[in-house]
């Protein structure tokens, strides 16, 4: 599991760490990591250390303090190295002069992007976990300047400009290549708009204790991931497995209720019923479904139910889901049909999977702030419907209704933003939830394999839903380590 924590909790344990240390010592740490990935960094652009060019944009803050550290360990390999200081009498003292007993020197930020286009390395310790709101004007130019030169651009502890606890960017940040962060990853590192900031991502351990249960995000690894996926047993047969109902598709839509039967059946469950107007639609392509016409009532038990995908207008159907006593996963249309007391209202788990635009619709804000603000629009619609909420997108997040670290997924492509993949996904989760998963852990599961499935069917170029769905078992296999 990779956790992150909340800027909060990171000074508390840095707090409790310091005091038993000698002072400066987790700095040390901290620039010492930093200077090892820079110099790896430099072997690749510049072929190695000594007689590289390498630029620090040093701010006032510790940020600029690990900076010049680690800039006065290059330094003392042979690197030529220059700190632009933004506030140069605010500069962390002890830093500037190591830098300077190790031969680096020093200059306002004015002139400095004709350097910045000249070096193999620029440093970012502008601003970290102490940074409000985007760039300060005057870091604005040297991010730029960042930008437009051929060097790797390496931030510290975080991209500065981006908010560490939320993911959120507003305004001027720096655009990295690696990011090297200090004692845990935060959640703006795993959450898009500002994991795309951050680039590769490299943790340095600097010794901070931090419990698992104060994580304020994690993202699940292929090994977590392993441990939850359901496995038939020697005693199995297809009830004990967990039964799914897919509720979906209409005349309009009969392709939504095929390709979530698909993701369904590769889900884990034991067998699949399918109720609603494209039975034959769905036959025709999967024959071992348990095709019915007479609505979800009737239609024998089931362990989970997934109503919504290509539904329509059809809110009776969504009702009569909601009725039912066992977990439901809410998709597409049924977010907008269903009535929202009847969700809070009901006993067993829901999960609801909205991508932006059906999140921004539930929550009354535009699409782009729901983007914007991916942690948070999770967190708000599991609190206001008492439901697991998965927010699909470019970073999805899965958020429980009753708190807890947020799930992250990391195996996500931009392939995947194809008609039709978000039907799958309903019905995988759907069907890992029939298996008996609780719903933050089928909703990351399937999040994950449909993220590793959408790879592997792409490879590189574009591939369509049914792909996608194909692709799920190549996506257990691998996670299985088969
Ligand atoms: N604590 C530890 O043990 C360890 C901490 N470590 C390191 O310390 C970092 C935290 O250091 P920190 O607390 O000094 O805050 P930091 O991120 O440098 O920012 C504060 C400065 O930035 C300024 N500023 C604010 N907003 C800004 C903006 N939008 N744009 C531009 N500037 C802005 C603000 O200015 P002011 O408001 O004071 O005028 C203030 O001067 C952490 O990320 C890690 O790298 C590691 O060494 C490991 C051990
Ligand atoms: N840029 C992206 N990067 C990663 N995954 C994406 C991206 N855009 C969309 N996806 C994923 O593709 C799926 C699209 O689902 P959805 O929007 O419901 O589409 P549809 O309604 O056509 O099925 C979701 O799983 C979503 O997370
Ligand atoms: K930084």
């Amino acid at each position: 599991m990779r956790t992150a924590y909340s800027v909060e909790t990171v000074r508390n344990a840095e707090r409790e760490l310091m005091a038993r240390l000698p002072e400066g010592a987790l700095m040390q740490r901290a620039a010492a990591g930093l200077a090892a990935a820079c110099a790896q960094v430099l072997g690749r652009v510049a072929g190695r250390v000594y007689g590289s060019r390498v630029v620090l944009l040093v701010g006032s803050g510790d940020n600029g303090g690990d900076a010049l550290y680690a800039g006065a360990r290059l330094a003392r390999r042979g690197a030529g190295v220059t700190a632009v200081l933004l506030a140069p009498d605010r500069a962390h003292g002890g830093g500037l002069a190591a830098l300077r007993r190790a031969g680096g020197r020093t200059m306002s930020g004015e002139s400095a992007p004709a350097d910045v286009a000249r070096a193999d390395l620029v440093l970012d310790g502008i601003v970290g976990i102490g940074g409000k709101g985007g760039l300060r004007e005057a870091a604005v130019p040297l991010a730029d300047a960042a930008a437009r030169s051929r060097a790797a651009v390496v931030a510290v502890d975080l991209p500065s400009g981006v908010d560490a606890d939320t993911g959120e960017v507003r305004g001027a940040v720096v655009r990295a290549d690696l990011t090297v962060t200090f004692g845990a990853h935060k959640p703006g590192l795993l959450i898009d708009p500002a994991r795309e900031y951050a680039g590769a991502v490299r943790l340095v351990d600097i010794g901070l204790a931090l419990p698992a249960e104060a994580a304020e995000a994690e993202a699940l690894q292929h090994a977590d991931v392993a441990l939850l996926l359901p496995v038939p047993g020697a005693e199995s047969d297809k009830y004990r497995r967990g039964v799914v109902g897919v509720a979906a598709g209409s005349a309009r839509y009969p392709g939504a209720a095929v390709l979530a039967v698909a993701g369904a059946l590769r889900g884990g469950a034991g067998a699949v019923r399918y109720v609603g107007p494209a039975g034959d639609a769905v036959i025709a392509r999967f024959p071992e479904t348990l095709v019915s016409d007479e609505g979800p009532k009737r239609a024998g038990r089931v362990q989970a139910w997934v109503v919504g995908p290509g539904a329509g207008d059809d809110a009776s159907t969504v009702a009569e889901v909601l009725a039912a006593e066992v977990p439901v996963l809410i998709d597409a249309d049924g977010l907008r049909l269903a009535d929202p007391e009847a969700v809070r209202s009901r006993t067993a788990p829901t999960l609801m999977t909205p991508h932006a635009g059906e999140a921004a619709a539930l929550l009354g804000v535009s699409r782009e702030e729901v983007e914007g603000a991916r942690l948070s629009s999770a967190r708000e619609l599991a609190a206001r419907y008492g439901a697991a909420v998965l927010l699909k997108g470019s970073t999805t997040v899965v958020a429980s209704p009753d708190g807890g670290p947020v799930r992250v997924n990391a195996t996500g492509t931009s392939w995947l933003a194809t008609a039709g993949s978000g039907d799958v996904l309903s019905g995988l989760a759907g069907s890992l939830l029939a298996t008996g998963l609780p719903a933050l852990d089928a909703g990351s599961t399937a999040a994950y394999l449909h993220g590793l499935a959408g790879r592997l069917a792409a490879r590189g170029a574009p591939a369509g839903a049914h792909d996608v769905a194909k692709a799920i078992p190549a996506a257990w296999r691998d996670v299985r380590g088969d």
